[in-house]
């Protein structure tokens, strides 16, 4: 089983990352490699441009592979590939934007104008379902630049915080796409047993993320009003205490935000010992 996953950008981080953190653990280093071995003698990563991962896993040469939705859509291999989930990172917006103090204020002023972008295909699909047809230039950077130089009227371009747009004057006309990085797969593999585990161990980091694990110890009688505060995730597991007395022993997850509030209610419930831990993996 081949994976494909961005060789640099901003998305081969939080890649590798979310790959250890699910256990699959790259051997001897990722750097300036073409491909390397995990812990599992299964799965091999292969690196590659973000814009070239969809053709990867179209063309067979990597079964799955973790890139922007933006990216498939513009490779047009969207129908042999299965998206498997959503990796909630690399989080942004395809724009059309023009000029703040120009003449195009709205997707009409494009008719007979020129679109320029890194993004030919979407741009050219957006527009075909509005019924404007402006022309379409391919850049492959420092696209918000365009509009300054009469190169063209308008851009489509990734947006996210809005700083790009804001100092180059651009202003959003139009929402073309949103996107995130997401885990896809060939159409005819979805239903291997090692397709779905590896979507199963990148699904347990995500559920986990933002979750904190509770122990603590509490008297027997006092288990309803403890089990009363706890927001838990199917309802805290309950266990007995070698030597523990009358206590027993109280488990649960709970989200991060509620962790503060939750140590008080338990407390003044009648809870001891209290201990907050991490979670690395929540398999549901
Ligand atoms: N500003 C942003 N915020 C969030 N996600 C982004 C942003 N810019 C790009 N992305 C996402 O990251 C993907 C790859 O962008 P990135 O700029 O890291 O790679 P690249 O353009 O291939 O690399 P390089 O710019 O170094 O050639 C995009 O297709 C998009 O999904
Ligand atoms: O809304 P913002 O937060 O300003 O982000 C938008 C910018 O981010 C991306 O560029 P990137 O940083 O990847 O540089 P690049 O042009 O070298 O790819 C994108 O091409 C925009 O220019
Ligand atoms: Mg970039």
């Amino acid at each position: 089983m081949r994976i494909a996953v961005p060789n640099k950008g901003r998305l081969h981080e939080p890649t590798i990352d979310l790959l250890e953190r699910a256990g699959l653990h790259l051997e001897n280093g990722a750097d300036r490699k073409l491909y390397a071995e995990t812990v599992d003698p299964e799965v091999t990563v292969l690196f590659a441009r973000a814009a070239d991962i969809p053709e990867y896993i179209a063309d067979g040469a990597a079964e799955m592979g973790i890139t922007g939705l933006d990216q498939v859509r513009e490779s047009g291999q969207s129908d042999r590939l299965a998206e498997l989930l959503d990796l909630e990172f690399g989080r942004c917006r395809l724009v059309l934007a023009a000029p703040e103090d120009g003449d195009i204020d709205s997707l009409s002023d494009l008719a007979g104008r020129t679109v320029a972008t890194e993004f030919p295909r979407i741009t050219r699909e957006f527009f075909a379902d509005t019924g404007v047809d402006p022309e379409v230039v391919e850049v492959t950077g420092a696209t918000e630049l365009t509009p300054h130089v009469e190169m063209a009227d308008a851009i489509v371009d990734i947006t996210s915080t809005g700083t790009t747009l804001q100092v180059n004057r651009l202003a959003i006309i139009d929402e073309v796409l949103s996107s995130s990085v997401r885990l896809f797969a060939h159409e005819d593999v979805v239903d291997e047993p090692k397709v779905r585990e590896l979507r199963t161990a990148l699904s347990s980091v995500l559920t986990a993320d933002g979750k904190r694990y509770l122990m603590m110890n509490v008297p027997e009688d006092r288990i309803d009003a403890v089990r009363d505060v706890i927001p838990g995730l199917g309802g805290p597991t309950i266990m007995d205490v070698a030597n523990g007395g009358d206590k027993v022993a109280v488990h649960a997850v709970v989200d991060e935000r509620d962790v503060f509030e939750t140590i008080t209610e338990v407390k003044r419930a009648g809870a001891s010992d209290i201990l907050v831990t991490e979670i690395e993996r929540l398999v549901e």
